[in-house]
């Protein structure tokens, strides 16, 4: 029996329709009106896309859409200001680096200069020091789209076995932790993992979080699994993720698609943190 699908794209709709709700009641009693500063530095036609889509979800959900748009040869020093404008500025709440930025740029050193509090990407030391810690802070997008897909669909995750493919500081690392917060048995596997399918298939939750197309075949599933596709990978045949989607979905329990699976919950989620960013600043 193949796998029931789940649908990013609805269960996305339904965050965002919370999160505006939730802003409409934070701004009728605070007087204050949420703001997201999206940062694009040059022209990279993917990341424009990408920003695009963010700023107009911001719209829609009654965000402010406070965007800045730097040409790609800008020089660190005037990045460095921007942000440190951003940072003191009290309309933004929160602040979103498009990634990548050009290769002139240090992007680690640019992430670390975001206040902890308006770090809606969940990218600072500070914000993955509190992950790992479980204290309030703000926590990746994606990692946190992946939990509320689970969460949405029941999938038991106390005691569960989880496997994480993948140990990026963006998904991999983030969700793992957010899993052993969950109270499951985490294993993270990456490039020089021995026999990579035989842990995988003991998962009961599986997330593919390696930007390798269809790295994860049905010989990777343990039979009823729920499987989780982070990748996002352009190929010649298109957008396809890091999981063999038509051999797998004959063997897992539920599964994401590609597109229309876990990239929609970025988005939603990366509204929720703005929210979250806001009350963070009013100290709630
Ligand atoms: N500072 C920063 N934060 C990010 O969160 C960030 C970033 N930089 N740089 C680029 C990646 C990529 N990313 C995606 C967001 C939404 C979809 C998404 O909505 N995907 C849809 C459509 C994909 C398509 O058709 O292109 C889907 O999977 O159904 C995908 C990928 C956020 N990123």
């Amino acid at each position: 029996m193949a796998a029931t699908l789940i649908d990013g794209r609805a269960v996305a709709r339904k965050v965002r329709d919370q999160v505006a709700a939730d802003v409409a009641a934070f701004t009728a009693e605070t007087g204050v009106t949420p703001g997201l500063a999206t940062l694009l530095v040059g022209d990279d036609a993917a990341s424009a896309v990408y920003v695009a889509n963010k700023r107009r979800a911001c719209v829609e959900a009654g965000i402010a859409d406070l965007h800045r748009h730097l040409p790609a040869d800008v020089s660190q020093d005037e990045v460095v200001a921007q942000l440190q404008e951003l940072n003191a500025d009290p309309q933004v709440s929160g602040i979103l680096l498009q990634l990548p930025v050009p290769k002139h740029l240090d992007s680690n050193l640019l992430i670390g200069l975001i206040s902890p509090d308006k770090d809606v990407d969940g990218l600072t030391a500070v914000s993955a020091g509190r992950l790992v810690q479980g204290v309030p802070g703000l926590r990746p997008c994606t990692p946190s789209g992946v939990i509320e897909l689970l969460d949405h669909h029941e999938v038991p995750l106390e005691g569960a076995e989880a496997v994480v493919v993948g140990r990026s500081e963006l998904v991999g690392k983030p969700v793992a932790q957010l899993l052993l917060q969950r109270h499951a048995t985490v294993t993270i596997c990456h490039s020089r993992t021995r026999d990579l399918n035989a842990v995988a298939r003991r998962a009961d939750v599986l997330i593919a979080a390696v930007g390798v197309p269809r790295l994860i075949g049905a010989d990777a599933v343990k039979p009823g699994a729920t499987v989780i596709d982070v990748g996002i990978n352009r190929t010649d045949a298109g957008l396809v993720g890091d999981v063999d989607f038509d051999a797998v979905r004959e063997v897992a329990g539920l599964i994401t698609p590609v597109p229309g699976g876990v990239g929609p919950m970025t988005i939603a989620l990366l509204l929720r943190n703005t929210l979250t960013a806001a009350r963070l600043q009013r100290g709630v």
